[in-house]
């Protein structure tokens, strides 16, 4: 896996678990392969400092596969309880048979140099003073690029960035989502979840398959986290006058939000159409919610101006509010993707507001933190229209403390759990 995703910039949550599947290995092998795949890639900036330090050869001269197996080794000795001479012969070995002889004894030197000191150790060694430096001691000792630690560090403030990059590192509770009408917790339960803390319809499944339950199995529920579940309903909750049938998914693959507002609005006699810009993911946004989705692009409309009631865009974004999730990402994403993808987020934002009647009120989501993608976005959008009132989001998620100053929601993985997800809520005027 470590090899596919610096080779082909494969995504590690899409690929191992057919790797799994393919290579026959279940249950608690299956969760320590998955442990040490996932931990190896998200500590990678570390122990590239850790292995850089132990080794005569830069790490860009080095063979790709060798530096993946130390990465791994190096990940093993300082980050589980695998004993260290088992840690140093199993990679010394992986390197031995897929990389060389040479390659070997130069593994098994660099592995027992890294053994030598536990993390905390080497952190002290390596990571710049916390005092001169403070955003490069963090970048060192919780494995996130700079650029990031200082995004995140504006948005969540001084005082929490240290608990929030942590947090990034920590795996992440599986929680799936009872579809309304189609599923109950108490059923998800029965399979072996337990209810969940801030969503009526979430659940936490504390371990075994996802696919294993009828209900996830047949569409009825699904895996989402909290903080997904929660945007899309505080959309949903918003008092709306006179109609409320016509909702708008704007990006709506592959249909998380979608599969949950779709049964929400199906108790209510409305409906939801789903739109992406992606044939595939159109086609499972409008499997998810049981209800038309087209391929769109939302800031060109396919819709007649007015013509919705509810819209949800749930904009394309880096991301850095799922770094928990998504392993390989922090290290792929640069400063450009802000750049890149505000201007589409504007553009989506106001088309969405073009799309919802007076009256009807738009939810404009990120699963990302950064105030560039998130207020900046939001608070120009609405200045720059005359027709917009900006609600408090806070206000439609009675059951959830900590989602910051307001008026927007910010929730966040070490204060709630969830993933860093942004909500705006903004109702359109007469103008
Ligand atoms: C954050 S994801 C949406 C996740 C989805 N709402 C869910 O809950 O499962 C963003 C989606 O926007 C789509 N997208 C990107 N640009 C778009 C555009 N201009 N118009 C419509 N969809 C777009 C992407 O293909 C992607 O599926």
């Amino acid at each position: 896996m470590l090899r596919a995703v610096d080779e082909r910039d494969a995504y590690a949550n899409l690929l191992l678990p057919g790797l799994l599947r393919e290579r026959g290995i279940g249950g608690r092998d299956a969760a320590f392969a998955t442990e040490l795949a996932y931990g190896t890639l998200r500590g990678l900036g570390t122990y590239d400092e850790i292995i850089a330090t132990c080794s005569d050869r830069p790490l860009r001269k080095m063979d790709p596969p060798l530096l993946d197996a130390l990465r791994l080794g190096a990940h093993q000795l300082l980050r589980t309880r695998v004993p260290a001479h088992a840690a140093v012969s199993a990679t010394v070995d992986l390197v031995r048979r897929r990389v060389g002889q040479g390659p070997a004894k130069f593994a098994n030197a660099v592995l027992r140099k890294i053994a030598a000191r536990d993390l905390d150790a080497w952190l002290d060694v390596l990571a710049p003073d916390a005092g001169r430096d403070p955003v490069g001691h963090l970048a060192v000792v919780h494995s996130h690029p700079e650029w990031i630690v200082s995004a995140l560090r504006d948005a969540v403030g001084a005082g929490e960035i240290d608990d929030l990059l942590a947090a990034d590192n920590a795996r992440p509770r599986v929680t799936l989502v009872a579809r309304p009408g189609l599923a109950e917790v108490d059923e998800l339960v029965a399979a072996g979840a337990e209810p969940g803390e801030f969503s009526p319809y979430a659940a936490y499944l504390p371990e075994g398959d996802p696919g294993d339950i009828p209900a996830v199995r047949e569409g009825r529920a699904a895996v989402q986290d909290e903080a997904s579940q929660l945007v899309a309903l505080a959309l949903a909750r918003v008092p709306v006058e006179g109609d409320d049938r016509a909702w708008l998914d704007m990006c709506a693959g592959p249909g998380g939000k979608a599969g949950l507002l779709g049964a929400v609005a199906a108790g209510r006699g409305a409906r939801v159409l789903g739109a992406d810009l992606q044939f595939h993911r159109a086609r499972m946004a409008g499997r998810a919610a049981r209800g038309p989705a087209i391929v769109a692009d939302g800031a060109v409309p396919a819709w007649r101006a007015g013509a919705f009631d509810r819209v949800i865009v749930d904009a394309p974004c880096t991301g850095l509010g799922a770094l928990r999730r998504r392993p390989e990402s922090r290290w792929r994403r640069d400063p450009a993707s802000v750049a890149e993808l505000t201007p589409v987020q504007r553009r989506l934002l106001e088309s969405g507001l073009d799309a919802v009647r007076p009256g009807g009120v738009v939810a404009y989501v990120t699963c990302s933190p950064h105030l560039a993608e998130t207020r900046v976005v939001v608070s120009d959008v609405a200045e720059a229209r005359g027709d917009v009132e900006v609600l408090d989001a806070r206000e439609y998620l009675p059951e959830v403390t900590g989602l910051g100053p307001g008026p927007y929601a910010q929730f966040w993985p070490h204060r709630h759990g969830t993933d860093a997800m942004f909500l705006a809520l903004l109702r359109r005027t007469a103008g």
